[in-house]
């Protein structure tokens, strides 16, 4: 049985409900999460990472104004997305939001999971993160599906080391894991490591369908409905 490999944004949900909810939420409480949490040591270890990246001591003020700007240019920085995550906690657990995932995908894990069918996450979200996202979602708590989590600690999501380092992890021919994106470039570091990949064209997120060389060669779908992934 071929193991299912997924994205999130763009993939099982949509790039809105991380543009518009998560990133906003994160925006508006991080000021108040450094101030409370800032001396604990999961969280000053990041604070710092991204002091030394701004060339040394500096306020807490300017690493949170930096976290604030790397969010408005969707940075897939490590260490900002360890503190989202950190800070999303927190929303998931006042319930100020749950997290949307497409109906299609919903169904397809739950269904996927229950014909036994190993699945595991890659996102630039950090693994955190990703457990508290399937874990209060629309359609309930999905976490169970996965037996797996992998974020940027692996490696960029562009990079085929990062695939390469997640097929030793998974301990499997790259062959029998079928990876499932909305960016291709992701799909080709992918197929460039061995894996089976499938492009995700959903028309909320992308309102002109990627076609023809757009694909780059890849399987299309626009729903997790179409996905066999023993025919991929
Ligand atoms: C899992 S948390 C929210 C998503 C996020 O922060 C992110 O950067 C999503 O990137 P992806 O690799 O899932 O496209
Ligand atoms: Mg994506």
């Amino acid at each position: 049985m071929k193991t299912v490999l997924t994205d999130i944004e763009g993939t099982t949900s949509s790039i809105s409900f991380v543009k518009d909810v998560l990133f906003p939420y994160a925006r508006r409480a991080l000021p108040g999460f450094v101030a409370v949490r800032g001396q604990e040591p999961e969280v000053r270890r990041w604070l710092d990472a991204v002091a030394t990246e701004l060339g040394g001591a500096c306020q807490d003020d300017l690493v949170v104004e930096t976290l604030q700007g790397w969010i408005d240019q969707d940075r897939k920085h490590t260490a900002l997305k360890a503190l989202q995550g950190m800070v999303w906690a927190d929303g998931y657990g006042r319930a100020d939001f749950t997290a949307q995932i497409y109906p299609d995908a919903a169904a397809a894990l739950q269904r996927w999971h229950r014909e036994g069918r190993p699945m595991a996450v890659y996102s630039s979200g950090s693994v955190p993160a990703q457990k508290l996202l399937f874990g209060h979602t629309d359609a309930g708590d999905l976490s169970r599906c996965f037996s797996g989590w992998f974020d940027t600690e692996v490696g960029g999501k562009r990079e085929s080391a990062s695939y390469a380092e997640i097929v030793r992890r998974l301990g499997l021919p790259a062959g029998d894991i079928v990876f499932l994106s909305d960016v291709v470039e992701e799909l080709d570091a992918a197929r460039e490591a061995g894996l089976r990949t499938v492009l995700l064209d959903r028309r909320e997120d992308y309102p002109r369908p990627r076609t023809g060389a757009a694909t780059h060669g890849h399987p299309r779908v626009e729903s997790f409905a179409d996905i066999d992934p023993e025919r991929v």
